[in-house]
């Protein structure tokens, strides 16, 4: 695993945004071989959105041959909901970048058969090739996507129940009222991130330090599912400084040194 450590904010989602950009480019995708994109919701991913609508306007890279798949969506939220994540991704992305609308794909959390419809889910991702880019956050506790702790470390598209440490963060969207926070949500499984071809998480603020230490020097376990990250050929962490807080001195250097050479990825910004 590789754990790039970036000084703030800023310099982080500028380095997943080119990191992104950089893979697109390379694969150079066309409508018969389209780049996939797996892609998250949260405010870890804002400031790397903000960039790739920069490459995009300034024709950097295209999303027109790309093709994304959500991790999660709230279950029995309105999709026209401001906070539903469908209404995230075309407020924040989609309504910004050249991607063809057809090509983005959010799990339905009002579908009538829940199941099937993450079993569909699943099966449109094996047919378009599977994913070849999985980007993410994680929660305080350590969760990717929905994938609370506990979950099955090879666990598939499926329906979750939040935790009550999860409402009580998403509240803030929710006019910190923990009672108008659905209850549960479609996610994708920790497998089906870790089929990914790659995966890149970003993890800034001292409030995922705790997390970011588990994934960096702990062992792999469910209750902080992140750290199954460690089991992936190309997982990558991007982080800020306040992430690091918890990471022993000598890990830290470790890293600094070894990515020195490597801090920015072609730079495109
Ligand atoms: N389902 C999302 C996750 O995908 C996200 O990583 C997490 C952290 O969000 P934030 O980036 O806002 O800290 O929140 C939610 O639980």
């Amino acid at each position: 695993m590789r754990l790039i450590i970036e000084p703030n904010y800023d310099q982080l989602s500028k380095w997943a945004a080119n990191y992104v950009a950089s893979r697109i480019q390379k694969a150079n995708p066309t409508a018969e071989k389209p780049f996939v994109l797996g892609l998250p919701t949260g405010s870890s991913p804002l400031g790397m959105y903000k960039n790739l609508i920069e490459l995009n306007k300034k024709g950097v890279v295209s999303f027109k041959h790309v093709i994304t798949f959500n991790m999660d969506e709230y279950v029995g939220l309105p999709k026209e909901h401001s906070e539903s994540y469908h209404s995230f991704m075309w407020n924040n992305f989609f309504s910004h970048i050249d991607i063809n609308p057809e090509n983005t794909n959010l799990l339905n959390g009002n579908a009538a058969d829940l199941e099937a419809e993450c079993a569909a889910y699943e099966a449109k991702m094996k047919a378009v090739g599977g994913v070849d880019l999985f980007l993410g956050g994680i929660g305080p506790d350590g969760h990717i996507a929905f994938n609370e702790p506990g979950s099955s470390l090879s666990s598939r598209t499926r329906i979750k129940t939040l935790t009550t440490d999860t409402i009580i963060a998403n509240s803030r969207f929710f006019d910190n009222d923990v009672n108008k926070v659905p209850k549960t949500a479609v996610t994708v499984g920790v497998g089906t991130v870790l089929d990914a071809k790659e995966v890149l998480i970003m993890v800034n603020g001292h409030n995922k330090a705790r997390a970011l230490a588990q994934v960096v020097e702990g062992s792999i376990n469910q209750m902080w599912t992140i750290t199954a990250l460690q089991l992936h050929p190309k997982g990558i962490i991007v982080c800020d400084e306040s992430a690091c807080a918890e990471l022993k001195v000598g890990t830290y250097n470790y890293f600094k040194d070894i990515e020195k050479d490597h801090l920015c990825p072609d730079s495109l910004i």
